[in-house]
């Protein structure tokens, strides 16, 4: 009896190692790849299938078919592109981009809802090897095809849009006599770059992406999908920063609301409804403007009905809007749902400093700090645009660039905040190279460019900094 549960034991234990072996050797010589392609060359001779064609022309029209573009996409961003068998690579759009894309007559397979697909990239060519059509043909098994087709298709397009906004070139428009003019969006600025507190970046990264994906929930409710941004705090703290961060982040287009160049309300209007889809529309100093009454020629409830953006329903927008101030303006203007979020930008604390000083000069510690500290400490502060101003020209010595922060903070604690003029000085007198600030783009494109647009290229120089009363707000974001 001991003998035979031995014996049983040396054969099981023999046959785990031999498979252990075999899976070994398989997996060495890369037969497990071609033992795989049988199993599935089987299967597939088991199953009934469908095949969908997806042609790139039109039949009628002959113009290009955009759900074959759509397909393009898709199956070029597919993880398993990597597996197939032929692949070419082509550079991207960016430097060291490198971009995989399937070749002539391939198969690709894919995995939706637990069922196997495949796609083929099909071409016919004549016989000099010139291109006669091209299509992508979908092979799915029939018994998944009830099940899975609609929603597969949904997802092929909410996939091809998502890579399709990921690699489009951004732009920003200008208004003007009624019409959007536009250049393309190269701000660098970026939510990692922006000094602001890092609770408040996370909750504003985390509301625009659950915004993002909120499409059914907004149409449920009835409501346009939209969400609207109030910015506001001193000149010079990042509100504008923000906005191209916010862009980049998204990769949204901006659309920027001169109200100085709107004729009237139906003028507003108009300029709503030619904007496009996943984009941001800006209006800067919302409060200088509502404050010029006698000046403004539209009405508060033609600026209510544009905030509200009713005239446009499906699609997903983006507001904000920034001020200085937002004392003194009608609450109705603020009132929930008409702006979902404020968000305080704080004039600099030590905090702010110490970020600013490790993002522009690399330094993390400092002995100069704990001046620098007691400095905020007892009240004196700017504007992170003019510290970071000082920083940059001074780049070449993190001692002289703290020291010039320091005489800063204290002439601006002395005299109640003359601090451009001194930024001026130290530009000029300092051996670093000018500021980027004032050399950004030609003299042309400056005449061309409207002043907001400059200034959301930091081209404008900095104003001088607001009255110290604006010292005792705390930073804050109310969420509604
Ligand atoms: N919080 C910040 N973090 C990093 N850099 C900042 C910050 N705030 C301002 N800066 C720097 O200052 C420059 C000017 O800032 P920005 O134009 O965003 O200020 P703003 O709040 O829009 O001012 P204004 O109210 O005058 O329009 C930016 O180009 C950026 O380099
Ligand atoms: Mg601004």
């Amino acid at each position: 009896m001991l003998m035979f549960v031995v014996n049983l034991f040396l054969v099981c234990f023999s046959f785990i190692c031999s498979i252990f072996l075999v899976r070994l050797l398989l997996h060495r010589t890369a037969l497990i790849y071609v033992v795989r392609k049988w199993a599935e060359w089987v299967e597939d001779r088991v199953h009934v299938h469908q095949h969908f064609k997806v042609p790139e022309l039109n039949d009628s029209t002959q113009q290009e078919n955009q759900v074959y573009r759509r397909v393009s996409l898709y199956v070029n961003s597919l993880a398993s592109l990597e597996d197939s068998d032929f692949t070419t690579l082509f550079s991207g759009k960016k430097p060291n981009d490198i971009v995989l894309s399937l070749n002539d007559n391939q198969a690709i397979h894919d995995v939706f809802l637990g069922a196997r697909l495949s796609w083929v990239n099909q071409i016919e060519r004549d016989h000099q090897n010139q291109v006669l059509s091209r299509s992508f043909v979908l092979r799915i098994k029939k018994r998944d095809r009830r099940r899975i087709l609609k929603p597969y298709l949904q997802h092929i397009h909410t996939v091809s849009d998502d890579v399709e906004q990921r690699g489009k070139e951004l732009k920003i428009y200008n208004n003007s006599n009624g019409k959007w003019k536009s250049v393309p969006f190269n701000h660098p600025a970026s939510f990692d770059s922006l000094v602001i507190d890092p609770d408040v970046k996370a909750k504003i990264r985390s509301d625009l992406e659950t915004f993002l994906k909120s499409k059914q929930y907004y149409h449920k409710l009835g409501r346009v999908w939209k969400r609207s941004y109030l910015l506001y705090g001193p000149s010079g703290t990042g509100k504008s920063s923000f906005i191209a961060a916010a862009a980049n982040f998204l990769n949204y287009d901006l659309y920027n609301v001169s109200l100085s160049q709107v004729v009237d309300d139906a003028d507003l209007n108009a300029l709503l409804l030619q904007t496009t889809r996943k984009s941001i529309i800006v209006i800067e100093d919302l409060d200088r403007y509502v404050s010029e009454k006698s000046t403004a020629r539209i009405t508060s409830s033609g600026l209510m009905n544009f905030m509200d953006g009713i005239l446009n329903s499906q699609d997903e927008r983006i507001m904000m809007f920034t001020m200085n101030d937002k004392d003194g303006i009608d609450p109705a203007l603020l009132r929930p749902g008409r702006i979902d979020m404020h968000i305080y930008f704080p004039m600099c604390d030590f905090n702010s400093f110490k970020n600013l000083a490790s993002n522009y000069l690399g330094v993390k510690e400092h002995k100069l700090f704990p001046q620098v500290a007691e400095i905020f400490q007892s009240g004196a502060t700017m504007s992170p645009a003019e510290i970071s101003e000082l920083m940059l020209v001074n780049r070449s010595s993190p001692s002289r660039a703290l020291k010039s922060v320091i005489s800063a903070l204290q002439s601006n604690s002395r005299n109640g905040g003359k601090v451009a003029a001194r930024l001026s000085d130290s530009a000029a007198s300092s051996p670093a190279p000018p500021s980027v600030l004032e050399n950004a783009g030609g003299p042309a494109w400056k005449e061309a460019v409207p002043k907001e647009f400059r200034k959301l290229y930091g081209l404008l120089r900095l104003r001088s900094c607001r009255s110290p009363g604006s010292l005792d707000h705390d930073s804050e974001m109310i969420e509604r």
